[in-house]
């Protein structure tokens, strides 16, 4: 038994910004997936993914909802037979690892199933995410239902705002030297205590300023330029982003970054900014030039996801 595969994401812009109505877009990151597969003897990280999928079993044969069904028989079974979500995507890091759970789950249990094959109207979307992010709020409370919206669909997703989202073709890949990175801190991040420190912020109303007049104002340019691949006005405005994020996104930020953080945008080699919700897994970075970046960065691990 081996299922299809379901990829990672990164969450370019929109971190935070679209929990309060900022633009947003999300994209497969094809370097990391993960599929169905059975053993028939459980061992090490096999073992451990089917008892968090039993874990998960429980989560939905306890849900009441009418947005959708599942065939909890079958997926019962399933797991006791050995089935496991063979994944490479790391947890805790950014990238969607229990997204890609949700989204392969949907797809091999859900009744009634919203396919990917079928036209997929705004409503549709909207629908399917508010089905995920039910889904999802198992592993991290609160949840957009983005990123299984992004892994099912294997499609890049522009949020507009919080109810009108689209898939979007984003430029093709050039092969100049601008480049989008990201920055293993080595360190692993918990979504949920970030947001909920975000959420405290937001009783504050400098910050609640500071986030319309700047951070949103700023992703939304970066959102715009990007899909519009005028990678000059970009960098200019991921700058001011890296900017207000290391000014007031600190406790996103693990301490020992924050030196290397201003670097860049002292330097201009590179600017950073926040890979989801922050506080350890990866950091994303921005070079108008990747070899100068690289050799800004040495000594830490880069992996690159987009070719200016
Ligand atoms: N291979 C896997 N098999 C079974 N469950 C998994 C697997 N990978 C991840 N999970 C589930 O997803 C949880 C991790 O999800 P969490 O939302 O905390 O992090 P993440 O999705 O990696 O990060 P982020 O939401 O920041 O992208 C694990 O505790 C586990 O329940
Ligand atoms: C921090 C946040 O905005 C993005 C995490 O990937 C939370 C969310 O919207 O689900």
């Amino acid at each position: 038994m081996k299922g299809p595969l379901f990829y990672a994401k990164i969450l370019l812009f929109g971190e935070y910004g679209i929990i309060k109505d900022s633009k947003g877009l999300a994209i497969p990151y094809n370097s990391y997936n993960g599929a169905f597969k059975k053993a028939d003897v459980l061992e090490g990280k096999a073992l451990k993914s089917n008892g968090y999928l039993l874990a998960y079993y429980n989560y939905l044969k306890s849900l009441k909802t009418d947005l959708v069904q599942f065939d909890l028989a079958q997926l019962e079974q399933d797991i006791t037979n050995g089935m496991y979500f063979d994944s490479s995507i790391p947890q805790g890091y950014g990238v969607g690892s229990s997204g890609a759970i949700v989204a392969a789950i949907y797809e091999k249990y859900a009744e009634d199933k919203i396919t990917v094959l079928e036209n997929l109207t705004k409503d549709k979307l909207l629908r399917l995410k508010a089905i995920f992010g039910l889904m999802e709020s198992y592993f991290h409370g609160t949840s957009s239902g983005l990123d299984p919206l992004n892994s099912y669909l294997s499609l890049p997703i522009l949020i507009q705002s919080k109810d009108n989202v689209e898939s979007v073709g984003i430029p093709y890949q050039q092969n100049g030297k601008g480049a989008v990175f990201l920055l293993d801190s080595k360190m692993i991040g918990e979504t949920e205590p970030m947001v909920n420190i975000f959420m405290e912020k937001m009783k504050n109303e400098g910050f609640r300023k500071m986030l319309s007049d700047e951070f949103v104002a700023h992703t939304d340019a970066c959102v715009d330029n990007f899909l519009r691949g005028d990678a000059k006005s970009l960098f200019g405005n991921v700058k001011k982003l890296s900017k207000v994020v290391l000014d007031n996104f600190k406790p996103m930020i693990p301490s020992k970054f924050h030196a290397l953080w201003k670097k860049g945008i002292d330097s201009n080699d590179y600017y950073l900014k926040l890979c989801g919700s922050g506080g350890g897994g990866y950091i994303l970075g921005f070079a108008p030039d990747f070899e100068k970046a690289k050799a800004s960065l040495t000594g830490h691990d880069l992996e690159l996801v987009y070719r200016f």
